[in-house]
């Protein structure tokens, strides 16, 4: 007997308008509804009338999803015999939408049948599968010998596959693609380009792609923000528009790709990327998958089954395939395996998994039924063959070990040391069993692994001001994007209220926090880095956002703590400077530190000439010299008082909502144990150990005894001080040079009511600005 079932609120909330009457109204006898003036008719999930939900405050890849449909009065029953859904609605998906939104393969995310989806869940399609419309290329896409397949003109009349190719004026907006054409692209991949506005590829494209296109395996070095993503996506795109074009992308299920990313966000910014190459509405691109942790498992196996193209962290991706679901067969017959900035996922840390992955990549022995037991197989201990493999490996990232690079380059001593040892990038690269004997090594950037328009500084301050300096940084930047570094997810949850006290929309970033926050902290500051507003435009981040993170505009990157070793510090400030653009970089050391940081920027800069046969010392004498950038002591000291307050002030409620933690914690502990709890005692108890923290933890108590008129008046008289104007145009470089009376400046600055001089924003004459 069939009977009906609610939606979950999970599946409501994510649409914008309830389905009507979910409980009622149905057409079916055993609830005697009147009938409807048209009876709702049974209709598969693809047949409904599905609408385009516009969701402006989130990402596009959402949970690996790039749009979400909703669909209004459809009546969801459940047969209790078979358990399978089916769904009532008087009105069906018109003609020409269903004929788009069916892909080419007819491979469908959800299944229509219901065999496989046994629950409710967020019903949604990847765009891929929503455009089916071809489009005319842009004028001037032409003269490429290897077309696969002649695009037809847009007779559909795809509106935003046209508008897209248009001007704000209406205009056609024509990028010359000319450029590409000696790498013979397909007249598709040539429109994606124009569309996106690439005119010429990057000197990694130029290199990578036509190695790619011709099979080799290939280890690329470029640069921090290099274009190194569609140095792989191209010959992806490539070859699955060739396979399509022959017909066997259909109804097949095995990925054409598998792409290895260190982080969550790096994911889902390459899914991101790779789609606006693959699905802009011009072609059928392919399905994309971003396998991650912090969101639902279910949901990423479902979109797995149909993907071509599955990015995903380590940990997730193994989780996913040792489920024994046959995950391992399909992934055994990707075409490209890529591995992104290898030489972190392959450092120690992420080396259990990815090795995990390589093994069972490569593993023969597969059950009978053609579903696969990763861990039993690793138990038997079953290795990888050597040198058979069907598949491309591409290993990309801007930093690679030295001595692994010169062996790379041809200029290595082969010898036993390879195996010596185990965690060392070399030992790993020889398991990712390349088809080649050898990979392709491409170094485009062999003089320096840092950006062109990367400017570098430091600014040397006593640790206990740290916090004083990076405001003052800020400040002399404000409206400036920044991202800044921190080494603990403990700085991280400091910094960022302490900057929000002090009128700063800071954002936090740390893999402590839930997947969902993560990603809104990147989408927000993505979005205020795109509108150009200057709110929200500083991200208080650890390491998880230095590798990858492609984020529009960031003009400054600073290290407020040290990066702990080169290659955090190549990729940490290849957060700005990307595509082409400026960008500075500015480390916060104490002055016992001058020296060290001196000798790891010396380093970095040195690599290059190391490779050129010098050893590391002689490089680093003749290397980079960092600048010290001055900031006004004085401008500095007045600033002191706002940071001091907005500290103890977020001391405060960090400590009272720790411990309210700790309180709740203690007492659910002690109703399990059935004991009387009493926190008052229990905190007497613990004043009684002294120790190491203690004075931390007085430090804690005070603060948390501050009370709510205490913290309201701080608060009052800070929101006082940061009314008034701080004078800082006036800089060290003025000041000795006896041009201006500062002082008699900061006293009319007082008495005038903020309307002497120049006041926060750029400051001139510090050396600030020429970096
Ligand atoms: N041919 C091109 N012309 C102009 N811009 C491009 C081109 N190719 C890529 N880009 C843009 O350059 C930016 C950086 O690209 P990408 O993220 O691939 O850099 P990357 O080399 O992988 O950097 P990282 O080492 O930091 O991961 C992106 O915003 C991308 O859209």
């Amino acid at each position: 007997m069939a009977t009906k079932r609610p939606l979950p609120s999970k599946v409501a909330a994510m649409k914008t308008k309830k389905r009507q009457r979910l409980d009622g109204g149905g057409p079916t006898a055993d609830h005697g509804v009147k009938p409807a003036k048209k009876a709702k008719t049974a209709r598969r999930v693809d047949e409904l009338a599905w609408k385009d939900v516009s969701m402006p405050d989130r990402m596009d890849d959402y949970e690996g999803f790039f749009g979400l449909e909703e669909v209004d009065d459809v009546d969801v029953l459940k047969d209790d015999t078979t358990g399978k859904f089916s769904f009532l609605s008087k009105v069906a998906r018109a003609a020409p939408e269903k004929a788009a939104e069916g892909s080419a393969d007819g491979k469908e995310v959800d299944d229509v049948d219901g065999d496989e989806w046994s629950g409710f869940d967020d019903v949604a399609v990847p765009e891929g599968k929503k455009r089916a419309t071809k489009s005319k290329p842009p004028a001037k896409v032409q003269g490429s010998k290897k077309a696969t397949k002649a695009p037809k003109p847009d007779i559909t009349g795809s509106a935003k596959a046209a508008f897209q190719q248009l001007g704000e004026d209406g205009t056609e907006a024509e990028t010359d693609v000319s450029a590409w054409r000696a790498l013979e692209l397909s007249p598709d991949t040539m429109a994606s380009l124009a569309t996106l506005k690439f005119s010429k590829p990057t000197p990694i494209q130029k290199a990578a792609v036509p190695d790619i296109l011709a099979g080799h395996d290939v280890v690329g070095k470029a640069s921090t923000g290099s274009g190194k993503t569609l140095a792989f996506g191209i010959p992806i795109l490539e070859r699955f528009l060739e396979l399509r074009s022959v017909g066997k992308t259909k109804g097949t299920k095995t990925p054409l790709a598998l792409l290895l990313s260190p982080t969550r966000e790096l994911a889902h910014q390459l899914s991101k990327h790779l789609t606006s190459l693959c699905s802009n509405g011009l072609f059928e691109g392919p399905l994309i998958a971003t396998l991650t942790g912090g969101l639902s498992m279910q949901k990423q196996q479902r979109l797995l089954k149909d993907a071509d193209i599955v990015v995903g962290t380590p940990g997730r991706l193994w989780e996913v395939m040792s489920d024994g679901q046959g995950t391992i067969k399909a992934l055994q017959q990707v075409q490209f395996l890529i591995v992104d900035e290898a030489d972190r996922l392959l450092s120690e840390g992420h080396f259990k998994e990815v090795e995990e992955i390589l093994n069972a990549l490569d593993r023969k022995e597969v059950d009978e039924d053609g579903a696969d037991d990763a861990s039993e197989a690793h138990q038997k201990g079953q290795s990888p063959s050597s040198h058979d493999s069907a598949r491309q490996t591409l290993v990309f990232s801007a930093t690679f070990d030295r001595g692994l690079q010169r062996k790379l380059a041809g200029k290595g001593k082969a010898g036993n040391d390879l195996m010596s040892n185990k965690e060392s990038l070399e030992y790993l690269l020889s398991k990712l069993n390349f088809r080649e004997e050898k990979p392709k090594f491409i170094d485009v950037n062999p003089v320096s692994q840092m950006a062109t328009g990367l400017k570098e500084g430091l600014v040397e301050c006593n640790g206990t001001e740290k916090d004083l300096y990076l405001y003052a940084l800020l400040l002399l930047h404000a409206n400036v994007r920044t991202l800044v570094f921190t080494n603990s997810i403990d700085a991280v949850r400091r910094i960022t209220p302490l900057l929000q006290n002090l009128g700063l929309s800071a954002l936090a970033l740390h893999s402590g926090m839930a997947q969902k926050a993560r990603l809104r902290s990147v989408e927000r500051f993505t979005q205020t880095a795109d509108s150009k507003k200057p709110s929200a435009s500083i991200l208080i981040a650890t390491d998880v956002a230095a590798r990858g993170l492609d984020i529009a505009n960031v003009q400054l990157v600073i290290h407020y703590h040290l990066p702990r070793a080169a290659d955090t510090y190549v990729h940490r400030s290849g957060r700005t400077a990307r595509a082409g653009q400026a960008g500075s970089s500015v480390l916060l050391c104490g002055p016992e530190e001058v020296a060290g940081v001196r000798r790891l920027v010396a380093k970095v800069h040195a690599q290059s000439a190391v490779q050129h046969d010098q050893t590391a010392n002689e490089a680093a004498k003749q290397g980079y010299y960092i600048r010290t950038l001055d900031i006004d002591r004085r401008i500095v000291s007045r600033l002191k008082p706002r940071v001091t307050l907005a500290k103890k002030i977020a001391d405060s409620s960090s400590a009272k909502e720790k411990h309210n933690k700790k309180d709740d914690f203690m007492r659910q502990a002690a109703e399990d144990l059935g004991v009387d709890y009493d926190s008052e005692e229990f905190e007497q108890q613990e004043r009684g150990h002294r120790g190491r923290g203690g004075g931390r933890k007085k430090k804690e108590r005070e603060a948390r005894g501050l009370t709510k008129a205490e913290v309201g008046s701080m608060r009052a008289e800070l929101k006082d001080l940061l009314s008034q104007r701080v004078n800082v145009g006036v800089s060290e470089k003025y000041l000795t040079a006896g041009r201006v009376d500062v002082d008699e400046l900061l006293r009319q600055q007082d008495e005038g009511g903020g309307k002497t001089g120049e006041f926060l924003g750029q400051v001139t004459g510090m050396g600030l600005e020429d970096l």
